[in-house]
């Protein structure tokens, strides 16, 4: 099957440790196919650019068709602009993008001066707004905001609003990278703790803050190009914008990690695989989700076969059958009549010693001293997480993508559910289905945390097989059981095939940035 299409279009470092080059191996590296429009050769090592020989507009104009009739990108990463002339040409080409072709998606890593400080592009301010125009996402240093913006950035408000003024100017979103932590600045980090970087995503509807610890190392060249052209790539395997960045900042600093130098200045970046290692992926920080560091007691048997019902004769029909795993799942205001409810599914777990979810109504868990409750990332903002903990409940936490993982392991739950992996009708849900290889991603990912991953949605006897290859510690069904014509053989045939996992719950830890 043939990989997605990327297109780089940036200037070629003779180095081959930035532009051009680095998109490519990174692309490579992610499983798409790069295609290239040169914009500058340079004359360029590992310690200086000597020369700039920039193209003119209309080879890059030649060098865009001639792509665009063969090799149409799923995404585009578009790197060094020279001048007007070259910006023009790439702005106008994207703004008479043909409606017959999707639109890519479009990153600009805005590179106005390389690491070893020479200046690389003529562009002044004032050239850049009919690009800005034209890209989702523009991958400013804090130099790079500082100069286009024309302000002055010495806070994380001065920050944020030099960021807004570019959208006001027409760019959709901006990820300003590598921001020394003001908290690292005022109480001066201990020797063995590297001092913090954050990438802040500013766009007129949403914020947030990747965090993770600065990499020591002397070798860093092409960073700003391998991150913006891994954003490229993970958004033509169409992840969400949020996943882009986690993913594109992990690859980034799997490849700091590795990096080993070559030539007598700053090496380049390596270029590893997929990010699989947790401590490279960064931590997010939001302003509505609670800043408590809780860690919930542990599950007392791996889920396993996890049925989620909707009442209580559901609930002990189940717990008849061996089911030792359940959610009460009650889509309702708290009324009387649901916390009866709650109250008795509460003591069946106990009397059946089972473990008894409730879904939602953390305040009625606490109150009736269930085993653990079920928490959405929307829940997430309301609920007293402390309060859930002190009580000695449970929890677990919905998660519907890498950027929802690292936000859930922040608050070390007892398991993590992973949805939803097939289409669903339970549910309508404003994401697209995982699939099993997602789903195998984000189970090796977890492996090492010590906390178990539930797979759901969709998920049943026709599709088990593909699941559990994917090996999660369990897996949640609804329709599965209550759609059943035999619910007593669809329990068994499904824990039978739950038996059939590769391996057992495997020794895990719990990586420190989260
Ligand atoms: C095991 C399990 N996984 C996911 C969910 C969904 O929880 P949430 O996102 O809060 O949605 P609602 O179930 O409340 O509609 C779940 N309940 N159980
Ligand atoms: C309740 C729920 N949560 C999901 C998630 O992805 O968070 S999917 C889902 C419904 C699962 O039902 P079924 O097994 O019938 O598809
Ligand atoms: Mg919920």
């Amino acid at each position: 099957m043939s990989r997605p299409v990327v297109w780089s279009i940036a200037g070629s470092d003779s180095g081959g440790g930035a532009g051009i080059q680095a998109d490519l191996h990174t692309l490579q590296a992610l499983g798409v196919h790069g295609c290239t429009v040169v914009t500058t050769v340079t004359a360029q090592n590992s310690i200086a650019t000597r020369s700039l020989h920039p193209l003119t507009g209309e080879q890059l104009h030649s060098q865009l068709c001639c792509l665009l009739d063969d090799l149409p990108p799923a995404a585009i990463k578009i790197g060094l602009i020279s001048n007007r002339d070259q910006l023009s040409t790439v702005a106008s080409f994207m703004e008479n993008w043909p409606a017959q072709i999707p639109r890519p998606f479009v990153v600009w890593d805005p590179v106005l001066v390389s690491t070893q400080k020479d200046v690389l592009s003529e562009l002044q301010p004032e050239d850049i707004t009919a690009l800005l125009r034209q890209v989702n996402l523009i991958t400013p240093n804090l130099s790079e905001l500082t100069r286009l913006s024309e302000r002055k950035v010495a806070s994380d408000d001065a920050l944020i609003e030099a960021a807004l003024s570019l959208c006001r100017q027409g760019a959709t979103a901006i990820l300003v990278t590598g921001i020394a932590s003001n908290e690292d600045k005022r109480n001066s980090v201990s020797a063995s703790d590297n001092p913090c970087r954050r990438d802040y995503l500013v766009s007129d509807n949403d914020q947030f803050v990747l965090e993770k610890r600065a990499i020591d190392t002397a070798h860093d060249h092409g960073t700003g190009c391998t991150l913006s052209s891994a954003i490229a790539a993970f958004a033509a395997h169409h992840y969400p914008l949020d996943d882009c960045l986690v993913l594109a900042s992990a690859y980034v600093t799997q490849g700091l990690q590795q990096a080993t130098g070559q030539g007598q200045g700053p090496g380049p970046v390596a270029h590893t695989g997929w990010p699989d290692t947790l401590t490279a992926f960064p931590a997010i920080r939001r302003s509505e989700l609670p800043a408590v560091s809780p860690r919930f007691a542990s599950l007392t048997a791996p889920p396993g076969l996890y049925p989620v019902v909707d009442s209580v004769p559901w609930l002990v029909r189940l717990l008849d059958m061996g089911v030792t795993t359940l959610q009460l799942r009650i889509k309702a205001p708290p009324t009387a009549q649901v916390e009866v409810a709650i109250r008795e599914a509460i003591a069946l777990g106990k009397q059946y010693n089972a473990q008894v979810f409730i879904n939602d109504h953390w305040t009625l868990a606490i109150k009736h001293g269930a085993f653990g409750v079920h928490l959405g990332q929307e829940d997430l903002a309301l609920a007293d997480l402390t309060a859930i903990e002190k009580a000695g409940l449970r929890l677990g936490i919905s998660t519907h993508s890498y950027t929802e993982i690292l936000i859930a392991l922040r608050y070390s739950p007892s398991y993590i559910a992973l949805g939803h992996i097939f289409p669903t009708q339970t549910k309508s849900m404003p994401s697209l289905p995982q699939g099993v290889e997602r789903l195998a991603r984000y189970v090796k990912l977890l492996t090492r945390t010590g906390i178990p991953a539930v797979a759901i949605g969709g998920i049943g006897l026709s599709n088990i097989d593909e699941v559990v290859q994917a090996n999660p510690d369990g897996v949640a069904v609804v329709t599965a059981i209550t759609q059943s014509e035999n619910v007593r053989e669809a329990v068994a045939a499904l824990k039978e095939k739950l038996d059939q996992k590769p391996t057992g719950c495997a020794s895990r830890e719990v990586s420190d940035a989260h």
